[in-house]
């Protein structure tokens, strides 16, 4: 098991408030880490700490071995970190060929012929290909998180960040996500927030929630959604003293 992403004791606050607290974890290869816990609990900050759009305060980021933790973003995702974001922003006038393309070309660093075939390579792997020409400004939701992912795959990553790529999907669009995500799990090491809890349960290895910034419970999908603590949390009636 190739061990892509550790992270060691993260932290950050913004004044007094804890937005990240002394977070540890491990992704590997073949792995999806999924990430649950209530709105405000940390999870879109602990992606912008791991991605480099904000510095953590304390603690080690290791991607394949090698410290980034002090690396700037652009230079973190040329070594392997991408991320799809919960609002995918692509450039609507431009075809999906030509988004995925922007991607390859900036992110992915590859040119010409190179760059071409990489972006014809994920837009089918993501099951756009009969999109491909079409502009992303006229995509459905579907298709437009589906471009996010592409783009995403275009930077050539070691570690795919997923945020709440499900969010506002039909049932049976969530499941063509997991089926995407489930066929990506093998090439990458996959971190995925989200709040459609069976979404992650039917694609991650282990779920790790998170409650004010901190760890509340890592382990298996049934044991992390069947806990006390998670429940608890979801029905919203923890003892906030307790937690
Ligand atoms: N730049 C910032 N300055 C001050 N506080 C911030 C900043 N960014 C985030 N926060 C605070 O950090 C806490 C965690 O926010 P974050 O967006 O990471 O949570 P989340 O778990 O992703 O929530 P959601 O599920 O709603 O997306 C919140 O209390 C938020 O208000």
């Amino acid at each position: 098991m190739t061990i892509v992403l550790q992270a060691e004791g993260l932290a950050k606050s913004y004044g007094r408030i804890v937005v990240v607290d002394d977070l540890s974890f491990e992704v590997a290869r073949g792995e999806c880490l999924g990430v649950i816990g209530p709105n405000g609990a940390g999870k879109t900050s602990l992606f912008n700490v791991l991605d480099g759009g904000v510095r953590a305060d304390r603690g080690k980021i290791i991607l394949n071995g090698e410290d980034v933790t002090h690396l700037p973003r652009h230079k973190r995702s040329h070594k392997g970190i991408a991320r799809a974001y919960q609002v995918p922003q692509p450039f609507p006038d431009l075809t999906v060929f030509e988004n995925v393309l922007v991607a390859a070309s900036f992110a992915g660093r590859l040119h010409g012929h190179a760059a071409e075939s990489a972006a014809w390579e994920v837009i089918h792997r993501v099951g756009l290909q009969e999109r491909i020409r079409d502009l992303a400004g006229g995509l459905r939701l579907l298709d437009r998180k589906r471009l996010e992912v592409a783009k995403a795959l275009a930077a050539r990553p070691q570690l795919l960040l997923l945020d709440e790529v499900a969010g506002g999907l039909t049932e049976a669009e969530v499941n063509v996500l997991v089926d995407l995500v489930k066929s990506l799990k093998p090439d990458f090491g996959i971190i995925w927030i989200e709040h459609v809890a069976h979404a992650l349960a039917a694609t991650a290895d282990r779920l790790m929630a998170l409650h004010f910034g901190r760890k509340l419970i890592e382990g298996t999908p049934d044991a992390v959604l069947g806990s006390r603590e998670v429940r608890e949390i979801y029905l919203g009636i923890v003892d906030d003293a307790a937690a």
